[in-house]
Formats: C-alpha cells, sequence, structure tokens
C-alpha cells in the first residue's frame, strides 16, 4: 500500500473543459489505492484562505461531461507575495496534505515552485489550458475542445462573411501563444492566420497583410475572405487592425472577438480521455514518490516532466502546417 495517505487537488488559471474529467480520474485513482482527496477551492485562494472540501467518489459522479470546474478557478496576486507560498505550504503542512496535484498552465506550475520552496509534500502538475503552451505534453486539457468551439464559430462567421462578401477578422485566445490560432485557421480554411510566432505585426506596416487580400480580390472578385488573429497580436486587438484594413484595402472589415466562449462547453471526447490519463497518471506519479514533476502525454506515451521546465516555450506550432499555409500563400 502507498505511504501516500492525502492529496490535495486544486484547479488554477483559464478554467479548460476537461478540468472535471481530471479531477475526476484523480479522486478515482487515488480511491482504488485507499488515498483521501482534498480540493482547494478557487485555485491557491483556497490554500491561503483554508478553503476546501473533502472530495469523495460520489463528489465526481456525472462530471465528466461538464465543462468549467467543480473546484472553480482563479488567479491568485497573493501567491505573488512573499508570504503567499509560505503560508499555502503552511496549510498543506497542518492539514496533513502529503502530496499536492496543481492542474492549470504553467503559470499554475511556477507558482506550485513557489510553495515547493516551504512544503515538505510532494508536488504534481496536470496541463489544463486551453492555450496547448505548456511544454511536456503535445496537448493540455481543454484545447481540443476549444479548437472545435472556435471551429463552429468560423463556420459560422463564414458563412455571413461569404453572404455579404465581407472580410472578417476573427480573433481567438492564446494568450502569447498561436497553437489555437494556427489549428483553428487551417482547420477553419482561413485565407489568413497571424499569430505571435509568425513575428510582430508593425501597424505601419500592414502590406504583407494587405497583399494578399488584393491578390485574392483580383482573382476571385468580391469574396468572403478570413484571417484569423491571435490575441495580443496588434495593438488595440483586432479591432484596430480591421479599422486599419478597413483604411488601407477600401472593403469594410469585420472584427469578431470569439473571447471566453472559447473556454466553456462540455469537452470532446479527447479532452476527457486525455484528463482522465493525466490525472490518473498524476495520481500515480504521487506514489511512485515523484516530485516536481508534470504528467504529460508525448507522442501516445505517458510521461513525467520537470515543473521548472513546462514554461520554456520549446514546443513549437506545428513546423509541417507552418510551412503549408506559407506555401499556399496564406498567411
Ligand atoms: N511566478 C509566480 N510565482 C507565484 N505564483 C505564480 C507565479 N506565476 C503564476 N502564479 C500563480 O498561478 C496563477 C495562475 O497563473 P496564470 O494566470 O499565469 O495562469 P496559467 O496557469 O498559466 O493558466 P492559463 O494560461 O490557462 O490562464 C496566478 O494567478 C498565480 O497565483
Ligand atoms: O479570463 P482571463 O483572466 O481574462 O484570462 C484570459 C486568458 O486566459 C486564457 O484563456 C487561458 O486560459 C488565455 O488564452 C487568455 O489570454
Amino acid at each position: 500500500m502507498s505511504m501516500v495517505k492525502r492529496i490535495g487537488v486544486l484547479t488554477s488559471g483559464g478554467d479548460a473543459p476537461g478540468m472535471n474529467a481530471a479531477i475526476r480520474a484523480i479522486v478515482l485513482t487515488a480511491a482504488h489505492h485507499q488515498i483521501d482527496v482534498v480540493g482547494f477551492k478557487h485555485g491557491f485562494i483556497g490554500l491561503l484562505q483554508q478553503d476546501y472540501q473533502p472530495l469523495m467518489t460520489h463528489h465526481v459522479d456525472n462530471i465528466i461531461q461538464r465543462g468549467g470546474t467543480i473546484l472553480k478557478s482563479a488567479r491568485c496576486p497573493g501567491l505573488h507575495t512573499v508570504e503567499g507560498p509560505r503560508h499555502a505550504a503552511a496549510t498543506l503542512h497542518e492539514l496533513n496534505i502529503d502530496a499536492l496535484i496543481v492542474v492549470g498552465g504553467d503559470g499554475s506550475f511556477r507558482g506550485a515552485l513557489a510553495i515547493a520552496e516551504h512544503y515538505q509534500g510532494q508536488i504534481i502538475g496536470v496541463p489544463g489550458t486551453i492555450d496547448n503552451d505548456v511544454d511536456g505534453s503535445d496537448m493540455t486539457i481543454g484545447y481540443a475542445t476549444a479548437l472545435d468551439t472556435a471551429l463552429d464559430a468560423i463556420d459560422k462567421i463564414r458563412d455571413t462573411a461569404d453572404a455579404f462578401e465581407r472580410i472578417f477578422l476573427v480573433e481567438l485566445m492564446g494568450r502569447h501563444s498561436g497553437y489555437l490560432a494556427l489549428a483553428a485557421g487551417i482547420a477553419g480554411g482561413a485565407e489568413q492566420i497571424i499569430c505571435p510566432e509568425f513575428g510582430p505585426l508593425d501597424p505601419h506596416n500592414l502590406q504583407h497583410i494587405i497583399t494578399p487580400i488584393q491578390h485574392a480580390q483580383l482573382l476571385r472578385g468580391k469574396a468572403s475572405y478570413i484571417i484569423v488573429v491571435a490575441e495580443n497580436s496588434y495593438p488595440g486587438g483586432s479591432s484596430a487592425l480591421a479599422e486599419a484594413l478597413t483604411n488601407a484595402v477600401g472593403v469594410e472589415c469585420r472584427a469578431c472577438i470569439l473571447g471566453h466562449i472559447q473556454r466553456g462547453g462540455s469537452p470532446v471526447g479527447a479532452d476527457r480521455i486525455l484528463a482522465t490519463k493525466l490525472g490518473a497518471f498524476a495520481v500515480e506519479l504521487v506514489i511512485n514518490g515523484e516530485h516536481l514533476q508534470m504528467a504529460g502525454e508525448v507522442s501516445g506515451t505517458l510521461q513525467g516532466y520537470p515543473l521548472a521546465k513546462t514554461g520554456d516555450r520549446s514546443k513549437a506550432i506545428d513546423p509541417y502546417l507552418v510551412r503549408w499555409q506559407q506555401q499556399i500563400g496564406r498567411n
């Protein structure tokens, strides 16, 4: 039997579809190994405010299909203070938590590392963010669902863009990464994709965006034209870019910002499976005595990955898709 008696779990940062499935897998796997689970509410805030609840198997009935997170999530400025991580570790010691599992993005893992400076127990991460910008796992929990949500919206925008023969800019989330924008742009048949990995946009030189639009107009006449734009790609966002392009091209451009719609909804099958595997594997990492590792899946194989390296940004957006998009002159 495992020496670990009690595990803490929390969800932190932007919520992602599949976080509930991960919580469920953690609770069910822990129960199988006779390990108790305590869920901390609202991310790290639950550690600072001792806001928690025991998680029994019946608490995770009927949640695998639900978006959001039953534990709630939050960003926790308190953890950035000198006292915050010390305080969080004190809560874990006081409640006899042998290991903490943090479900979130690389920011949450930085928070976990700060707590580890003061905590005697084990810490394991599970990558949950729609941004897919975490090193050490091909996919993060929530990304597949967010991609499908974005596609559903892009397909609908195409209908109205087509009817009005308009240029649309569709802004997708991703903070500072273009995984979602590239994938949704390709799968949505976008005419152009703009994301941070293609280099910063200079508001005074938009010719490389304008020229392909003009070419398309020459070839096809007036027709729908969709540009998928990752957030933070242009000062003032896609609305400002739409205005700049309207002035430059002389065709009315509209911006559509999908925003938090991308974070919601029932997780697709791929996210439920990934979350189940990574949640279960995180508990196994704990039982095996691992510490400061993230449960990841690379090329179909579950593996631990150092938490400290998860934010290194070494996982590039798909180079094959980037090259193809460039070859066909659509970025
Ligand atoms: N350097 C740090 N030191 C201490 N705590 C941190 C640090 N970076 C992040 N955190 C904690 O982790 C929380 C979540 O981080 P962040 O807002 O970057 O989201 P994330 O986990 O990267 O997820 P997502 O990118 O999907 O929103 C922060 O609100 C903060 O409490
Ligand atoms: O909901 P908030 O705090 O505005 O965060 C938005 C950010 O969170 C993310 O959705 C990640 O979860 C980013 O893509 C986005 O930049």
